[in-house]
């Protein structure tokens, strides 16, 4: 299987790792090498810890070896499904889909790894519609079960086996379903993480006891604002927008305070700093 991802950030770099590990060989593409020497290293850094606890088949270097980091989308041309995982943006994830329509052979399988935006606009833009697909991966995609998979209007039952196939061969649990904003897993998350932030806006609690309080009250593992701050504001914010407009209820309104961090900067862990410093 030639498997090729789009960004080498925190989704992109887990992807490829997980398709090197399973045996596949990857193609991993950003816009600039210093994002695939970073990438590089996030993946380096979580293959040695999985090798220390016996947890790798095979040894880091041979897991690497399967993965080719480049700048070039030129060179997804001969890849059996593409992985798209960059900025949580649909003008912008169209234009690539645009593009990598022209670029991978024709039997090739176009995935995104969006959280939120549609399957079905993102599918008409790349100009393959029926081998067009949702593959979404939760983070840190390393340890995590869950594969979203995501039909758009198009997308043919070969398609949709053709990725539930390579999910499972990469050691996921793929579950289906429909296009709808932020698909399953956001629309029930994200109004959550949303929720506490507004509970830190108007003073309800720190953001310290808020997270402690659904952590040993509720048994999660991480509570909302470390949450929010490990996938990302800008992300969260995306997706708080797309199930506003799409949705077209106020009650998936973004927390103003949501806003506020990421016109200041405060992304969470990936810039140092979010409800926590890191
Ligand atoms: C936004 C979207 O579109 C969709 C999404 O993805 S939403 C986000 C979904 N993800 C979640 O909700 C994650 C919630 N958190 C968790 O499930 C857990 O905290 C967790 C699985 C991340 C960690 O589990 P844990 O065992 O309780 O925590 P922790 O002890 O810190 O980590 C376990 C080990 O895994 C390691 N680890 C963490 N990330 C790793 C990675 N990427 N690769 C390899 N090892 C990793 C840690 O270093 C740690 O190692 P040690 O035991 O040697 O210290
Ligand atoms: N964070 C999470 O928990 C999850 C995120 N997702 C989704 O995965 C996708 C990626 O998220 P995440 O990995 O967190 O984001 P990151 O910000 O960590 O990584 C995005 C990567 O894509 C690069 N990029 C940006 N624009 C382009 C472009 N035009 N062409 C090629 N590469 C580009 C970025 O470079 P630069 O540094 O220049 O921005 C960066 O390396 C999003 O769609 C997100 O919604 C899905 C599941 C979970």
């Amino acid at each position: 299987m030639n498997f090729g991802v789009i960004g080498a950030g925190q989704m992109g770099g887990g992807i490829a790792q997980v398709a090197a590990q399973s045996g596949f060989s990857v193609v991993v593409q950003d816009v600039k090498q210093e994002f695939l020497d970073r990438g590089r290293a996030v993946i380096e850094k979580s293959l040695a810890k999985l090798h220390e606890k016996g947890r790798l088949t095979g040894t880091p270097e041979e897991v690497l070896g399967r993965i080719r980091f480049t700048t070039e989308l030129a060179d997804f041309a001969d890849c059996d499904i593409v992985v798209e995982a960059i900025v949580e943006n649909e003008a912008i994830k169209a234009q690539l889909f645009r593009q990598l329509g022209e670029i991978v052979k024709p039997g090739g399988i176009l995935a995104s790894n969006t959280s939120s935006i549609p399957i079905t606009s993102l599918a008409t833009a790349s100009g393959r519609p029926e081998r067009f697909i949702g593959m979404h991966f939760m983070n840190p995609v390393p340890l995590m079960q869950l594969v979203e998979v995501i039909r758009g209007y198009s997308t043919s039952d070969e398609t949709a086996q053709r990725v539930t196939e390579a999910a499972r061969a990469m050691g996921k649990t793929p579950v289906e379903c429909n296009d709808f904003p932020g698909f399953v897993s956001n629309r029930i998350l994200m109004p959550m993480l949303n929720e506490a932030i507004q509970c830190v806006m108007e003073g309800v609690a720190e953001p310290e006891a808020i997270d402690q309080i659904m952590k040993l009250g509720m048994n999660h593992p991480m509570g909302p604002l470390t949450l929010a701050d490990f996938i990302g504001l800008d992300t969260c914010l995306a997706i708080m927008e797309v199930l506003h407009q799409g949705l077209g209820d106020d009650k998936y309104r973004p927390s103003p305070l949501l806003r506020k961090m990421v016109q200041a900067g405060l992304l969470g862990r990936k810039s140092g700093r979010g409800f926590y410093s890191y």
